[in-house]
């Protein structure tokens, strides 16, 4: 039994990053429907570029996952991953966060007495738990960082944060969080319809704050992001394979 795992970026910088840390050469170019291209790589690693946002991602990812379970097998394990910003202090830029759980933070509704979740208004949900074995294996993977890694909740934002207040409404709802970015939601929903596993997995390349895109570090980010991919393809991916 084939236990391929499904890696998702927002864009392909990020793929490109994945795919040069996982070591395993060129991969094959296997077409989607809506133009959607898997690399596959040695018939155990797919990489995707599934586009920016959870709406976009989610339908991608579906579209990955829907293909797998007719064709070939399925997939045994789903990971979001790519760049984004970090909760300070709990994220430094350059260091990589790996989610304990994965968390709509936007999903709900504003009242003038506050936020309310979608489980608060009585439908659906905001949050994806992540196997606690499953994030044992990878932190454990990853002690070999030179920049560290931190295990936390990671946000799914579908706007930037680019305010003090925005970051401080945010670090408020969810004081343990320790990076935003805008798929990991998208990527564990669809993960969910097929039952199978997902975590998501970040290098932070600016800080959740007021937007200085000046300031942001994409390619400190990038190479952590590659060197995480390194470590996790010689370890818990073997494992997840076999
Ligand atoms: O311009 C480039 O070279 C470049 C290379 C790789 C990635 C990018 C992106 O802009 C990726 C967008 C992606 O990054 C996540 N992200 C990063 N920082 C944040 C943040 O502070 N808040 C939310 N999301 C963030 C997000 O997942 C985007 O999809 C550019």
């Amino acid at each position: 039994m084939v236990h391929r795992i499904l890696i998702v970026t927002a864009v392909a910088a990020e793929a490109d990053s994945v795919s040069a840390g996982l070591g395993l050469g060129d991969p094959e170019p296997l077409p989607l429907p809506g133009g959607l291209v898997l690399r596959r790589h040695e018939n155990r690693v797919d990489v995707l570029v599934g586009g920016v946002g959870p709406a976009a991602v989610a339908a991608a990812t579906g579209t990955a996952l829907a293909y797998a379970s007719l064709k070939d097998g399925g997939y045994g394990l789903v990971v979001s991953a790519g760049i984004a910003g970090g909760f300070q202090p709990a994220a430094p830029v350059g260091s990589v966060v790996v989610s304990s759980a994965i968390v709509a933070a936007d999903l709900g509704a504003e009242t003038p007495d506050g936020y309310l979740t979608v489980e608060e208004l009585g439908f659906g949900r905001s949050a994806h738990p992540v196997p606690e074995a499953l994030t044992d294996r990878i932190v454990a993977a990853l002690a070999a960082l030179a920049t560290g890694c931190t295990l936390a909740p990671v946000l799914t934002v579908s706007t930037v944060t680019g305010t003090a207040r925005r970051a401080a409404e945010l670090a408020e709802r969810h004081p343990t969080a320790a990076a935003e970015a805008m798929e990991g939601f998208g990527v564990a929903e669809a993960a969910a319809v097929y039952g199978v596993p997902v975590v998501e997995v970040r290098a932070v390349s600016n800080a959740v704050g007021p937007r200085d895109r000046a300031a942001w570090r994409i390619g400190e980010a990038l190479g952590a992001l590659r060197h995480t991919f390194e470590l996790l393809g010689s370890t818990v991916f073997v494992e997840a394979h076999a």
